[in-house]
């Protein structure tokens, strides 16, 4: 294989040191997919590598939406206003009961396109068909960890079909794309799938030596029917059928009494953040500070599109930030350095990868450019506070994934935009029809 070595020089650049960040005025050296070099110098040897001139934009790691439903898009504006149970009943499963694959292929190419855009360099999807959602990530260069989302309200012959659908998928394309695609196991939540079909599942997790991922304690009457069905509240409930013994990061949590929080961090449970799913299907407010006091992994999703409604990472970072300032009363609650890495390292670690979500050596070279040449990041006095508080996906204007450039002056260069937005109407409206 050839090697290709290139430098960013007048760069500025994220770098975090634990838990604190700082900003390197200087170069970064890429060898094919890695990051080898950061620093104020270049290395020796390194004067006649081509170069990409960084003047007036800020480096970051790429960002990293830990828990989604791509294909959902299609359904963006179908059912607004609904508090969660009412959505999925009314408004997205008679919906998603008539989606072909080539329905999840253009669904998910629309959302890739959305995320690749807004500087998402990778993301954690549960879906169906899930071979449309891997196809996706294989052709446009993202990340992904991707899981076939199981329902277990079914006969036990579709619960079995189902199981083996879902190990056959991970089997099939963990590692597929470069590396780029790892797979996880997902049951949908405990309330969507019995007891008995969960530790079937996790079982699959074990035999496959694959993590587990779910939706848990979103809203309080899913607590509450946990309670009346099983005897035992989420966390122990799932705890109790083994699910924490394999590494499991669990989406939204909001949900938590103290005991709870103790359990997730003594198993090293990640929690995906969803503040604006949350929100806007009026769930609640997680308990972020907490979690993170804990020392619970906490890091940051969108959800689908269709209870958000955008796949914008800076508004997700810009949320956590603001509203346990709100509901806490601290404004030293999730400041801005913290709030970034929930978007970035502490991503990566929650959708297992550790070669990911900084700009360090070593690291594989996903990364993104903001235009700082603009109103709202001047005076550039704190870049790490902009970016948090004042940016937005459309401040991207450079993206890297695996060493190679996805999106240039704000265009993506491995998909075809305007196919995209044209397809994916032609779908819902069929979709609609049906
Ligand atoms: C089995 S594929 C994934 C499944 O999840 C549904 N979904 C989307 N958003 C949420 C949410 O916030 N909580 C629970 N379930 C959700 C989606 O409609 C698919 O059916
Ligand atoms: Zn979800």
């Amino acid at each position: 294989m050839t090697t290709n070595r290139w430098v960013i020089h007048n760069g500025k650049f994220a770098v975090s040191e634990g838990t604190n960040w700082k900003v390197v005025q200087g170069f970064m050296v890429v060898e094919n997919d890695k990051i080898v070099h950061i620093g104020e110098t270049l290395p020796e040897g390194d004067e006649s590598l081509t170069k990409v001139d960084g003047k007036g934009l800020f480096f970051l790691p790429g960002l990293i939406n830990t828990h989604g439903h791509a294909a959902m898009s299609l359904l963006r504006g179908h059912g607004d206003d609904l508090a969660l149970q009412v959505w999925l009943q009314e408004k997205m499963w008679p919906m998603e009961a008539k989606m072909t694959s080539e329905d999840v292929y253009w669904g998910t190419s629309l959302s890739v396109l959305e995320m690749l855009k807004g500087g998402t360099t990778a993301f954690l999807d549960m879906y169906d068909h899930m071979d449309q959602v891997a196809k996706v990530v294989e052709q446009s260069g993202v990340r992904a960890a991707l899981a076939r989302g199981v329902i277990g309200l079914c006969s036990a012959e579709e619960q079995q079909r189902k199981l083996e659908e879902s190990a056959a998928f991970a089997r099939q394309w963990n590692g597929q794309a470069d590396g780029r695609i790892t797979t996880v196991i997902s049951p949908h939540a405990p309330y969507t799938c019995p007891p008995d079909y969960i530790e079937k599942l996790v079982q699959v997790a074990h035999d496959l030596n694959l993590p587990l991922h779910t939706h848990m304690s979103e809203t309080l009457r899913e607590v509450e029917q946990n309670v009346a069905d099983y005897g035992l509240r989420p966390v122990a409930h799932l705890e109790k059928l083994g699910f924490f013994s394999r590494p499991s990061l669990v989406a939204h949590a909001v949900h938590l009494n103290d005991e709870e929080i103790e359990i997730l961090a003594r198993h090293d449970v990640a929690i995906s953040h969803n503040p604006g799913s949350n929100l806007k299907l009026a769930s609640g407010v997680a308990r972020v500070p907490d979690l993170l006091k804990a020392g619970v992994t906490v890091s940051l999703g969108t959800d689908g599109p269709a209870s958000n409604n955008n796949l914008d990472m800076f508004e997700e970072m810009r949320l956590a930030a603001l509203i346990h300032k709100g509901v806490s009363g601290d404004p030293t609650a999730v400041p801005a350095g913290e709030a970034l890495l929930l978007g970035t390292s502490y991503g990566a670690k929650s959708i297992f990868l550790n070669n990911t979500g900084a700009l360090q050596a070593g690291m594989k070279a996903d990364f993104i450019a903001l235009n700082i040449e603009q109103a709202h990041f001047y005076p550039h006095t704190d870049l790490i506070s902009h970016t948090v508080y004042s940016a937005s996906a459309k401040d991207v204007e450079h993206v890297w994934v695996d060493g190679k450039q996805v999106v240039k002056h704000g265009e993506c260069l491995t998909m075809d935009e305007e196919r995209i937005l044209r397809e994916s109407q032609l779908a819902f409206d069929s979709l609609l029809a049906r």
